[in-house]
């Protein structure tokens, strides 16, 4: 099946706790306002009963969650309407490296193989105060309680659906303590709770042989991977790659339509080259790297940058909205793009040249982004990397039409709409 795990941080009373000084000081400043999301992509997604690698030289921790389990179409529901959205739950394990910030998203730590096993799901009636049990090797190593969560599972369905398109299937993990479990090779561990199938995983040093994985290919996108437009942003250019995930809610075709949110300033285009990989792709070297892509093509990666708060930074309230990734679907092959470092990048608002920049100057260039990536975790056929957009951003509005074009590749063409001329579409 395919399906979308969400997942939120600080969603446990004990993280904020163990967090509260750290959030009132520098990058942080203030605490976070909205739930922080997070996704753990196909790579991360295993069954009861399987085989979990664990990284050799990194402490890996167990973090035993109810995962909320989406069964039908939900889309701005309110809290109070959210359990008929609700087909059931499951036991997962949001397995984690140390959280050690919550300042940019924490891929390394939470997107390895085989981080997020998924139990047997089952209807269950009352989860207001449902105890988390974690055993290693048989002994009890941790019990929580879900009454002290931030938000229950209804209020995450509102706050998600709010802005990103929940389909059946879609998963939401409903977050940790800040206190974790290490996990070791040889453990078994089981995460219990009462009413739900018990999820035994065990963990090794070795990976299980995987099939192709099911769920939606995984489309990366980096923040800042031009220096001018980081310094635009008022950002140094990174040290090493930002790397965020785009939920595949927020994706459209060409000549489709972006909704701006009512009362908002800033809604910005990014025209960026995205990477599309051709096959199974693990530790691969910088110089074998462009051996793994498939092609290219382009997106338009808009972030409506008024909900940005500096936790988790871009959080999917920014970046992952409904809409909110236009990409052309078709992939030109590696062999018509001799030189994908050498690429004119345009974007025209109304027919007007606005932005213009060079793939020449990405601070990580596509082998170095591909041999980032998989010396992590698994880059899978059709999965897909935006390398982020040189400066030049601006402000777009209803009734704009926005053409990002990249030579040799393609042009895209979408319009901007208001929430109001999208809702009377949908009638
Ligand atoms: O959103 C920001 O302000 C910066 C950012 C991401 C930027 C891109 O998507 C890009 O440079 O293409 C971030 O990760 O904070
Ligand atoms: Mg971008």
């Amino acid at each position: 099946m395919k399906r979308s795990v969400f997942a939120v941080a600080l969603n446990h009373r004990s993280q904020t706790e163990a967090w509260h000084d750290r959030f009132h000081q520098s990058p942080y400043q203030t605490p976070p306002k909205t739930p922080v999301w997070f996704i753990k992509p196909r790579n991360t997604h295993r069954r009861d009963g399987d085989t979990i690698a664990l990284p050799s030289r990194q402490q890996t921790f167990s973090g035993g969650t109810l995962a909320v389990i989406i069964g039908q179409t939900a889309r701005k529901v309110a809290a109070a309407d959210a359990a008929a959205f609700i087909q059931g739950y499951a036991l997962a394990n949001d397995l984690s490296l140390a959280e050690e910030s919550f300042y940019r998203p924490a891929i390394k730590a939470k997107c390895r193989d085989g981080f997020c096993p998924i139990g047997e799901p089952a209807p269950l009636k009352d989860i207001s105060a449902l105890e988390i049990i974690t055993e290693v090797n048989g002994v009890g190593k941790q019990r929580w309680s879900t009454a002290d969560l931030h938000r229950n599972a209804a209020e995450l369905i509102a706050a998600l659906s709010d802005f990103a398109t929940l389909q059946a299937g879609d998963v939401i993990l409903l977050g940790t303590p800040q206190q974790r479990i290490e996990v070791n090779p040889g453990d078994e561990v089981v995460i219990r709770a009462a009413g739900l199938p018990p999820l035994h995983n065990h963990f090794s040093t070795q990976a299980e042989a995987q099939t192709q994985p099911e769920g939606h290919a995984t489309l990366f996108a980096l923040g800042l991977n031009y220096a001018d437009h980081a310094a635009e942003l008022e950002f140094k250019a990174p040290e090493e790659p930002l790397v965020f995930i785009k939920a595949p809610n927020s994706l459209t075709g060409d000549h489709c339509v972006s909704v701006r949110p009512d009362n908002v300033d800033y809604m910005h285009y990014e025209a960026e080259l995205v990477v599309v990989i051709g096959k199974t792709a693990r530790n691969v070297s910088r110089g074998q790297a462009l051996e793994y892509v498939e092609g290219y093509t382009l997106c338009n990666d808009y972030a409506v940058r008024d909900y940005l708060e500096n936790y988790y930074r871009p959080n999917l309230r920014v970046k992952s909205r409904d809409t909110l990734t236009p990409l052309l679907p078709a992939v030109v092959p590696r062999s018509a793009i001799p030189d994908a470092q050498n690429l004119q990048l345009k974007t025209f608002i109304n027919g007007e040249l606005r932005q213009s920049g060079n793939t020449r100057d990405m601070v990580f260039d596509v082998p170095f982004l591909i041999a980032y990536l998989s010396e992590f975790m698994t880059l899978q056929p059709g999965d897909m990397i935006a390398t982020g957009t040189p400066k030049g951003l601006a402000d777009v509005n209803p009734g704009d039409e926005v053409v990002v074009e990249i030579e040799g590749v393609g042009r895209l063409t979408n319009r901007i709409v208001s929430e109001q001329q999208f809702e009377e579409s949908l009638k």
